[in-house]
C-alpha cells in the first residue's frame, strides 16, 4: 500500500455560518483548486497541534485544540501517497484571517460549497459540511 500522508484540515465558520475556503497558489500541486486551510502533520504533531500551527502560519489567526471539533475525514489515493485527512470545524479564534501566503481566501455559504472546484478528497467533505451547517 502507498505510504499514508496525514493532513489536518479546518472549516472555519464565521458568525453568519459561512465557511472559509483557500485557493491553492500557483506552483503547488492542484493549484487553483479551493481547499480547507490546513496542512501536513509535522513529526510528533497531533492533528490539532498541526492545525493550530498551520492556521497561524497561513491565516495569522490564533486558536486552540479545544476549539477544534472533528466532523469527518477524507481517504483518497493521490499520486505518490494515500491521503488521510481529518476535517475539523472551528468557530472560535482570535484575529482576522489574512492570506499570509498570498493565497486567495473566500467566505462561502454552505449551499455554495459543493459548486466550487476542489481536490477530489474534499468533495464528500463539502457535501457533509453543507448538510451539517
Ligand atoms: N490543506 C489541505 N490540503 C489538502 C486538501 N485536500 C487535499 O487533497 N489536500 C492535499 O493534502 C496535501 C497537503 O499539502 P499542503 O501543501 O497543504 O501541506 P503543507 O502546507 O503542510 O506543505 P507544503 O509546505 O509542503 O506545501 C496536498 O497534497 C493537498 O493537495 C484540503 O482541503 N486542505
Amino acid at each position: 500500500m502507498a505510504k499514508l500522508l496525514l493532513v489536518a484540515a479546518c472549516a472555519l465558520i464565521d458568525r453568519d455560518g459561512r465557511v472559509l475556503m483557500a485557493r491553492r497558489p500557483a506552483g503547488k500541486e492542484m493549484a487553483g483548486l479551493w481547499e480547507f486551510p490546513g496542512g501536513k502533520l509535522g513529526e510528533n504533531e497531533t492533528p490539532e497541534e498541526a492545525l493550530v500551527r498551520e492556521l497561524k502560519e497561513e491565516l495569522a489567526i490564533d486558536t486552540e485544540a479545544s476549539c477544534l471539533a472533528p466532523i469527518g475525514f477524507a481517504s483518497e489515493a493521490l499520486k505518490e501517497f494515500h491521503l488521510l485527512m481529518p476535517l475539523f470545524v472551528c468557530r472560535k479564534w482570535s484575529g482576522m484571517p489574512v492570506p499570509v501566503e498570498g493565497q486567495e481566501l473566500k467566505w462561502v455559504k454552505p449551499s455554495a460549497l459543493t459548486s466550487m472546484e476542489m481536490p477530489p478528497a474534499d468533495r464528500p467533505l463539502a457535501a457533509q459540511l453543507r448538510d451539517l451547517l
